[in-house]
């Protein structure tokens, strides 16, 4: 299934747009403490003592709100780019869903868990990553893993993402025109017994290059529980409900999976 390239392009300009604004405009769609969505630092700040190298605004559903603040006059444009994106890819990453669980023989009952279509939960994240006189002083987004069962990430033509790949180290994903990245993240990992790992990322900034990038998040329902497959062996982790999950992944970042582990 291909998403138009022209709505890419879009998102990737009216992302631009955003973050060209001044500090004093941004700061009045600033995220609310324990809050979704809105402009701010990356949720994972708490967790390193040095400041990122980045700004994101998170969507989740309809963002007229803020987009109203931003441009009273000119929201529209912004707003309509960012739905008929997230419906684009909630569409693709059902599709990539169903082809994973496909590979992993679930149950009917497991199959309708995770691709359950009205219920999903999906955010859009908008990263912006301005050039650095001095890249290697700082990163851009620390180490971390993605919550969600899985992450389709368009990286705008610019170098910066890092996996980490056990016995090579920090290895860079070269973005590839016309495809996005797609991330495996911890809920997926739990819910396969690990069969797809988790993937531990980050991103690098430039000296020269302004670099966006635009993740969208894609998971259950925060009311269901996820429980390793049935048929996957020994269970690995313990069964949660999706938004304990996410309550302990605020809490203890990356130990978060060591915590649910049998
Ligand atoms: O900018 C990137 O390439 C990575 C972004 C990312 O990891 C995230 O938004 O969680
Ligand atoms: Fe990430």
């Amino acid at each position: 299934m291909g998403v138009p390239m022209e709505l890419v392009k879009k998102v990737e300009s009216e992302a631009r747009r955003l973050f060209a604004l001044t500090t004093h405009e941004k700061r009045k769609v600033l995220r609310s403490p324990g809050g979704a969505t809105g402009y701010g630092l990356p949720r994972i700040s708490p967790f390193f003592p040095k400041c990122m190298w980045h700004e994101g605004f998170t969507i989740m559903g309809s963002c007229v709100d803020d987009a109203k603040v931003l441009w009273p006059h000119d929201y529209q444009r912004f707003c309509d780019t960012m739905d008929g994106y997230q419906n684009q890819m909630k569409l693709l990453a059902q599709k990539l869903l169903l082809l994973i669980l496909q590979s992993l023989d679930v149950t009917q009952e497991e199959l309708n868990w995770a691709t359950s279509t009205h219920d999903t939960q999906g955010a859009l994240q908008l990263n912006s990553y301005p050039s650095c006189p001095n890249p290697s002083a700082t990163l851009g987004l620390a180490p971390h893993t993605d919550s969600p069962l899985l992450t389709i990430l368009h990286q705008s033509g610019t170098n910066g993402l890092e996996i980490f790949i056990e016995g090579l180290g920090w290895s860079p994903v070269s973005p590839v025109e016309g495809a996005f990245v797609v991330n495996i993240g911890d809920l997926l990992h739990i819910f396969s017994n690990a069969k797809f790992p988790v993937v531990y990322h980050r991103a690098m900034v430039n000296q020269s290059i302004h670099r966006i990038s635009v993740a969208y998040f894609h998971g259950p329902p925060v009311e269901s529980m996820v429980t390793p497959l049935s048929n996957s062996g020994n269970p690995r982790f313990k069964s949660l409900l999706v938004k304990e999950y996410i309550s302990l992944k605020s809490k203890h970042n990356e130990k978060a999976l060591s915590l649910i582990r049998i």
